[in-house]
């Protein structure tokens, strides 16, 4: 497992989703991200221009890098292991809608745990299993697969 070698990470989101307000974009990835800093020392820096360790963006077919994403439902979104470049790096599919069929925040809570370096878990329970459930954002809480898989990287 790739990690990141230090505990302040920065991000940066590139653009937007028609679906949601940019309020709520913003909120939904700043929560998605709190879910993994409270189990752990990292801490997530927005910033607004430049390059972040993690970049954050929605697009649609092929949209820049080998994996072009596929239209409505299938791949919702793909995010790379820690490192250089599109390392950390989350792409949402532009083609979902990301408020009624799909939450944003958890797709993105899901990416960000590929960002900070974990892989698919076969625990159904699980945050990191590979297929979308829909949990209220209100009252989730990470499940412990999840806190063991991320606490091992840096607990
Ligand atoms: C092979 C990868 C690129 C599939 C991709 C994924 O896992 N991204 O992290 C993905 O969009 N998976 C779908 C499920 C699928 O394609 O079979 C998904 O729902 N991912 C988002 C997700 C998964 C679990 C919890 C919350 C969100
Ligand atoms: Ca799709
Ligand atoms: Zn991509
Ligand atoms: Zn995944």
């Amino acid at each position: 497992n790739l990690k990141w070698e230090k505990n302040s990470l920065t991000y940066r989101i590139e653009n937007y989703t028609p679906d949601m307000s940019r309020a709520e974009v913003e909120d939904s990835i700043d929560k998605a991200l709190q879910v993994w800093a409270k189990v752990t020392p990292l801490r997530f820096t927005k910033i607004n221009n430049g390059t972040a360790d993690i970049m954050i963006s929605f697009g649609r077919q092929e949209h820049g890098d080998f994996y072009p994403f596929d239209g409505p439902d299938g791949t919702l979104a793909h995010a790379f292991a820690p490192g250089p470049g599109i390392g950390g790096d989350a792409h949402f599919d532009d083609d979902e809608t990301f408020t009624f069929r799909y939450v944003l925040f958890m797709v993105a809570a899901h990416e960000f745990g590929h960002s900070l370096g974990l892989s698919h878990s076969d625990d159904p329970g699980a945050l990191m299993y590979p297929v979308y459930s829909y949990r209220n954002p209100d009252t989730f809480i990470l499940p412990l697969d999840d806190v063991n898989g991320i606490q091992s990287l840096y607990g």
